[in-house]
């Protein structure tokens, strides 16, 4: 069974585990519910299924399609009802309490107010709304039992044209709840370099920014996020698998770029059920996680989108553990990774691996233990 080989986590320690979060989108992880009671509110009458539970499948289904495109057009119905000061308070609140209740102890979680602007808001108004409701959801937690901290990250659509007004958005809200800037949307004809005012204009500012790249398309997309772009994360980054060979005797042999990456540390946001939907990878087993982690990156795992790929941060653990039998220690140094990528300040990094990600971790990899004592004491106890 299991809970009895020292290590391996069970589903429970999984959910109990503190878990670091780096890439997750607002927009990709409201509540079912939640969407039909705001569609409600708001008068939005095209969606496609108005009970909470077939919604929730139906959101699966439609971005199971094998192509990002496709995917990415779901998020059409969410940010439908994402327009108004409450409704994105509510999102954001409720983000936060279910990251929280999923034993996620820090999370960076990214919109693009840019898409929030239909009912009138500014792009100040958005960022507000969704810091409160984030200092909110904080606040619920805490009353349940759970610790969370939660940074938001702009994003900026990589089809249109206000990357440079977004990254200025970022920057005047760096010290009030946003840690950082992103790019999104459709990648292949879209190439990051197309906004590169923007990232200069970040770095300038001694800014953090991710890209997402080397999710639909390859090394060129990677490479040009970070030689060109200068990103300190890659949101996915998978495909730097396509500059890794294998030979038939294991040898191992790392392309430049992808010795790059792995030499300076470059954390790749990791997303795997996202990828087997959007067919950047075909399984689990197949999913270049294992190869990454094996080759020592700096491999983080994330959600993306929980709505999308009915996934939260246990789920994700959950199947790694099933296919690379993944242990305690193999989750720590996924968490202890992600952690050390964060876009908050060095000293606040340190403070939650060493206070809060390690004390965790030693607690739940002393249970066997206690648990075996336990078998030990009644079973002694039959023979006395
Ligand atoms: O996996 C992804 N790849 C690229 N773009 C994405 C992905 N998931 C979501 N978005 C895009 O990011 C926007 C802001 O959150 C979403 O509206 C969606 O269009
Ligand atoms: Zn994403």
């Amino acid at each position: 069974m299991k809970s009895e080989t020292p290590g391996v986590p069970t589903p429970d320690q999984i959910k109990r585990a503190p878990k670091v979060l780096l890439h997750d989108h607002l927009d990709g992880g409201l509540r079912p519910a939640t969407i039909v009671e705001l569609a409600r509110e708001c008068g939005y009458g095209q969606l496609p299924e108005s009970d909470p539970e077939k919604l929730g499948l139906w959101f699966r289904d439609a971005a199971d399609s094998g192509s990002l495109e496709r995917y990415l057009e779901t998020f059409d119905h969410t940010c439908a009802v994402m327009q108004t000061r409450d409704a994105l308070f509510r999102v954001a609140a409720e983000c936060a309490e279910d990251l929280a209740a999923d034993g996620v102890v820090y999370a960076e979680v990214r919109y693009a107010p840019e898409q929030h602007l239909t009912a009138g808001l500014t792009l100040e108004e958005v960022v507000e709304a969704v810091n409160e409701g984030f200092r909110e959801g904080e606040r619920r937690a805490l009353a349940a039992g759970d610790r969370i901290r939660v940074g938001a990250l702009l994003t900026a659509m990589r089809h249109a044209a206000r990357a440079l007004e977004i990254a200025e958005l970022a920057n005047r809200y760096r010290d009030n709840g946003v840690v950082g800037f992103d790019i999104a949307g459709a990648e292949a004809g879209h190439p990051p370099t197309r906004h590169l005012d923007a990232f200069e204009y970040l770095k300038r500012e001694n800014n953090h920014f991710t890209i997402h790249a080397g999710e639909a398309f390859g090394l060129p997309s990677i490479w040009q996020a970070l030689q060109w772009c200068g990103a300190d994360r890659l949101g996915h980054g998978v495909r730097i698998i396509d500059d890794i060979d294998v030979a038939d005797d294991g040898t191992v042999t790392l392309g430049r770029l992808a010795a790059y990456v792995r030499d300076k540390r470059i954390p790749l946001e990791l997303c795997p059920s996202s990828n087997l939907q959007t067919g950047a990878a075909a399984s689990y087993a197949e999913h270049p996680i294992g190869l990454l982690r094996r080759l020592h990156f700096r491999a983080t795992v994330n959600t993306d989108n929980r709505l999308m790929s009915g996934t939260s941060m246990s789920r994700e653990f959950e199947h790694l553990v099933d296919t690379f039998h993944y242990t305690l220690d193999d989750m720590q140094w996924f968490t202890v990774n992600a952690m050390k990528s964060a876009f908050i300040p060095f000293d606040e990094r340190l403070a939650m691996i060493n206070d809060v990600v390690k004390p965790g971790y030693a607690e739940l990899k002393a249970e066997w233990l206690f648990r075996q004592t336990a078998v030990t004491s009644e079973s002694s106890a039959a023979h006395s």
